[in-house]
C-alpha cells in the first residue's frame, strides 16, 4: 500500500460536530483539557504523524463558518467542513472533503483527545492488506438487555464483545463507497453509529485491535476529571 513515491498516504477524518448533549449542551471540540481545546489536542496525535497528509475536521455549522484563529493557523494540512445531523453525515462531510490520492482514511473522534501514538499505530498496521480496523476495548462488565419497562429480557454471553472506540481505518476507496452507499439509503446514516458499521453494511470485514483505557470519548461532564487526570498522567492507561 503506497503513493507513488511508495510512502503510504494517510488522511484523517474528524467528526468535531456533535451537540454536546450529555456534557449539557457544550460543544466538547472548545472544552479544555490540560489548558488547551480538546480538538487541539485530539489533532497533535496525527499531525505528528508524516505520512498523514490531510485532516478534515466536521465542525457544527456556525463555527464552520467562523473558525478559531488557532484552527486556521495550526497546521497546512488541516481543513475544516460544515458537519451533518448525525456523526455518520458529519464523517461523509469530511472524508469528501480529504484530497482523492489517499491509501487509508482513519476516522478518530475530536472527543477522545488521549489517544496514544501506539493505538494510531496498531490500526494503520491492521489495515494494511485489510478491509478495515477499529481500536477497542475487551468489555469488562456484565451486559443486559432491557426492555422499556425496564426489565431485563436478555444477558448476552460477554465473551467476544469489545467497546468500539477510535480510530477507525480502511483503505481510502472502500471507505468512500461505502459512505456512498450510506448516502442512497433514507435514514442509514442515523443507524450507524460507528464507521466499521458502515463498511461491514458495504459488505467489508473489519477486526479489531487493542485500543487503550486513556483514549476515553469524553461524553458526560464527569469524564473530564478523568481525562485531565490521564492528561496529567501521560504513561497511565496505556
Ligand atoms: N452530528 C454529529 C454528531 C457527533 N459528531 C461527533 O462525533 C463524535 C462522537 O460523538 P459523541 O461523543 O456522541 O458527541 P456528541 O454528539 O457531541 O454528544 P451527544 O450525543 O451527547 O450530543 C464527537 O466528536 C462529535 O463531535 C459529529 O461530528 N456530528
Ligand atoms: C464511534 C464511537 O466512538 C465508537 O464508540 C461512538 O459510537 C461514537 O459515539 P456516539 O455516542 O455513538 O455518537
Amino acid at each position: 500500500m503506497g503513493g507513488r513515491d511508495g510512502a503510504r498516504r494517510v488522511g484523517v477524518a474528524v467528526p468535531a460536530a456533535g451537540f454536546g448533549r450529555r456534557m449539557g449542551g457544550r460543544r466538547k471540540a472548545w472544552l479544555t483539557l490540560g489548558g488547551e481545546p480538546i480538538l487541539a489536542r485530539t489533532l497533535r496525535a496525527f499531525l505528528e504523524r508524516p505520512d498523514v497528509v490531510a485532516v478534515a475536521v466536521a465542525l457544527a455549522a456556525d463555527d464552520a463558518a467562523d473558525p478559531p484563529d488557532w484552527l486556521i493557523a495550526l497546521d497546512p494540512r488541516v481543513g475544516v467542513v460544515a458537519g451533518g445531523d448525525s456523526r455518520a453525515a458529519s464523517v461523509a462531510r469530511a472524508v469528501a472533503m480529504l484530497p482523492a490520492e489517499l491509501d487509508v482514511i482513519l476516522v478518530h473522534d475530536a472527543a477522545r483527545p488521549l489517544v496514544p501514538p501506539e493505538v494510531v499505530q496498531r490500526v494503520l498496521d491492521a489495515v494494511e492488506g485489510s478491509t478495515g480496523a477499529v481500536a477497542g476495548l475487551p468489555a469488562v462488565d456484565t451486559f443486559k438487555r432491557v426492555d422499556e419497562r425496564d426489565r431485563i429480557v436478555d444477558t448476552p454471553p460477554r465473551d467476544g464483545l469489545w467497546h468500539a472506540q477510535t480510530p477507525q481505518g480502511f483503505p481510502a476507496p472502500l471507505l468512500r463507497a461505502a459512505l456512498e452507499a450510506l448516502a442512497a439509503e433514507p435514514g442509514g446514516a442515523e443507524r450507524l453509529t460507528d464507521d466499521a458499521m458502515v463498511v461491514a453494511a458495504a459488505g467489508g470485514t473489519v477486526r479489531m485491535v487493542l485500543g487503550a483505557a486513556r483514549n476515553l470519548k469524553v461524553t458526560r461532564p464527569g469524564d473530564l476529571p478523568l481525562a485531565e487526570w490521564y492528561a496529567a498522567h501521560p504513561e497511565e492507561g496505556r
